[in-house]
């Protein structure tokens, strides 16, 4: 037993000010949720017709135990397809386990597949306006799926940048189930992530052509399994550990392995053992409470995770009635020091990360340090320290936790809270006269947190492309790029700008990208002031900017300023329509609903 660490000042008090913040909302949902518990097994509710249809297609023996009531029935809700590499490992995840939940007496059903976006595919194209809407729709696919009240638990099957958040928003709308979320873990390491940046750079230069593009691009993608940069996806999987909602080391163990299967089944079993037949039942809206939202901050923060959970964390814990501010992420950041080293905001990769020691290591110098809640409930059981434990087969092939390393294996990638990378965690937030914005510190040279020079106006990233294409941004320029907010355009990611953006920067130009819109969590070198609220499309500052304006982004600071006068000036109107094509006419309820940056840029 570890001896118990008080927690951090700033962590208890971000913590009981989330509380607070949160009471009616939350009280109200743990209401809601403890009513639905109360009823009994979803089907036991469920008539004579509905029952029958539920298992119509079962085998006898299924059929046997879902007419009774005590028989557990595990929903497996599933992101599967083959466009995404971290996906398509999903395919055989199902029938696994099925049986290994019959073995152990229960049900498991297939309740529904939710869409999954690539952003990797959509990147830069029209596509990506449809990404940040469709966390959303997954979040009602995976409610479409489980409203056939049939479960007494769910498994979630999915890994990358919407569907993680949209598949929890979905399930905490079922709060009063038991929940485990299962991966499938990385990719092995091909081109390293600075290589390929490179490449990049050199065709963005024009020094290399297409087939040398393609090739070093998939020698980088190569596999099934998630891309191996530290990017949403796999911030989305550190995050889920950290919840509780992963078995202990199941983040990054890599696809088709024997103990990936086994940690896949053993899903469904621990699921079992937490429904309200079970009796030691764990719903997952009272596990999802503010120690685990805090939690997921500070590890957030710790690993200098995804810009994206920014918004998607605010969404996350928003479907549990918990009301994360940006604020809260400041204050965590203060004083969350940066304890890993992985693309963008280093060279190693998500499998040298787990190497040496991972979120075993990871976990276990946060709670030591004071800055996790340990007292929480876990997929794993209670308590936060079973996963200082890693996973392993033994000789029987049977699975087992034995304790983690408690040294890091390799100190350039991942470091303890007593010898940090920094003291503060890699997430700011700006404020200025151009609004509240968010910036990724921790994959920018030091040198580079304050850049001031003539603002560049674009309406869309294609415009800036063009722009660098014709060599017209020469000397130190802040790109705006406006109208790329949720109500404009769906808040697309602009990561297809960094190679362009790096290569101005590298030719010894102070450069800074200023947006209403997202970048990739595989964002880097170039310092980014993101997700500008209000956004320009609601009359937002960035509306009144014109080229040649000054513009001041000091991270130091934490400010984001026009050093101009906008008294005056008639608000510009975007000179791009982006409303139509690749489906986006079929999104424009969702522009013409979804809420600002700052609380998720959800539309629920
Ligand atoms: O937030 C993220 O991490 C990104 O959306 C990521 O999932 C996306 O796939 C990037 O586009 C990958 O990076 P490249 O585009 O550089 O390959
Ligand atoms: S990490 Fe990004 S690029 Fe890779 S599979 Fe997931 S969404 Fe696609």
């Amino acid at each position: 037993m570890t001896a118990h660490v008080e927690v951090h000042p700033v962590v208890a008090e971000v913590t009981r000010r989330l509380a607070e913040r949160s009471a009616d909302s939350r009280a109200a949902y743990l209401e809601r949720i403890r009513a639905a518990a109360s009823e009994g097994p979803a089907r036991s509710s469920l008539g004579c017709a509905n029952l029958a249809h539920g298992f119509a297609a079962c085998g006898v023996s299924d059929k046997l135990k879902l007419s009774g009531e005590v028989t557990p029935n595990l929903a497996i809700v599933s992101a599967y397809n083959d466009m995404l590499s971290a996906h398509q490992p999903l395919k055989d995840y199902p029938d696994l386990i099925k049986s290994a939940v019959s073995e152990a007496g229960g049900v498991a059903q297939f309740a529904g597949g939710v869409p999954a976006m690539c952003d990797g595919i959509t990147q830069g194209r029209a596509g990506m306006e449809l990404s940040l809407f469709s966390r959303d729709v997954i979040a009602m696919s995976s409610a479409v799926a489980l409203s056939h009240d049939m479960f007494d638990g769910a498994l979630m099957l999915g890994v990358c940048d919407k569907i993680v958040p949209g598949l929890l928003i979905g399930a905490l709308s079922f709060g009063h189930l038991p929940v485990a979320f299962v991966p499938a873990g990385p990719m092995p390491s091909g081109l390293p992530n600075r290589d390929k940046a490179k490449v990049r750079q050199q065709h963005a230069e024009g020094q290399v052509g297409r087939r040398e593009l393609l090739q070093a691009e998939s020698s980088a993608y190569h596999a099934p399994g998630t891309c191996t940069f530290y990017g949403t996806a796999n911030s989305n999987q550190m995050l889920m550990e950290v919840m509780g909602l992963h078995l202990a080391g199941a983040s990054f163990e890599p696809p088709g392995t024997p103990l990936r299967e086994a940690l896949t089944a053993e899903a469904g079993r621990r699921v079992l053992g937490h429904t309200a037949v079970s009796g030691h039942h764990v719903p997952v809206g009272e596990q999802i409470d503010e120690r685990a939202v805090v939690n997921a901050v500070v590890a957030l923060l710790a690993t200098g995770g995804s810009s994206n959970h920014t918004l998607h964390l605010v969404a996350m814990a928003r479907a549990a009635g918990i009301e994360l501010t940006w604020d809260d992420f400041a204050a965590l950041s203060d004083v969350v020091p940066l304890l890993t080293r992985m693309y963008p905001n280093g060279a190693a990769d998500v499998n040298q990360f787990h190497q040496a020691g991972g979120m075993a290591h990871l976990i276990g110098s946060l709670i030591d340090a004071g800055l996790l809640h340990e007292d929480v409930d876990t997929v794993m059981g209670r308590g936060l320290s079973q996963y200082r434990k890693v996973p392993q087969l033994t000789d029987d092939g049977s699975l087992t936790w034995v304790d983690g390393p408690v040294e890091s294996g390799d100190k350039d990638v991942l470091r303890g809270a007593e010898d940090p990378f920094a003291p503060d965690g890699g997430l700011r937030m700006l404020e200025g006269n151009l609004g509240r914005a968010v910036i990724k510190v921790s994959a920018v040279a030091s040198e580079r947190h304050v850049v001031e020079a003539p603002a560049r106006v674009f309406d869309d990233q294609a415009q800036l492309q063009e722009a660098f294409a014709a060599g017209e941004l020469t000397g130190d320029l802040v790109a705006v790029v406006r109208f790329q907010g949720p109500s404009a355009n769906g808040m697309p990611e602009l990561h297809k700008l960094t190679p362009s953006l790096g290569v101005l920067q590298d030719r010894g130009q102070k450069v800074a990208l200023v947006t209403d819109g997202r970048m990739s969590g595989a964002s880097g070198k170039v310092p980014a002031a993101i997700h500008v609220s209000p956004e320009a499309a609601h009359d937002g500052p960035l509306a009144y900017i014109r080229d040649g304006d000054p513009v001041r982004l000091d991270a130091s600071q934490g400010t984001l300023d026009v050093l101009a006068d906008l008294s005056g000036r008639e608000a510009a109107r975007p000179s791009v329509d982006s409303s139509a094509g690749t489906g986006r006419e079929l999104f424009a309820a969702m522009r013409g609903a979804v809420g600002p940056a700052e609380t998720g840029a959800g539309v629920l």
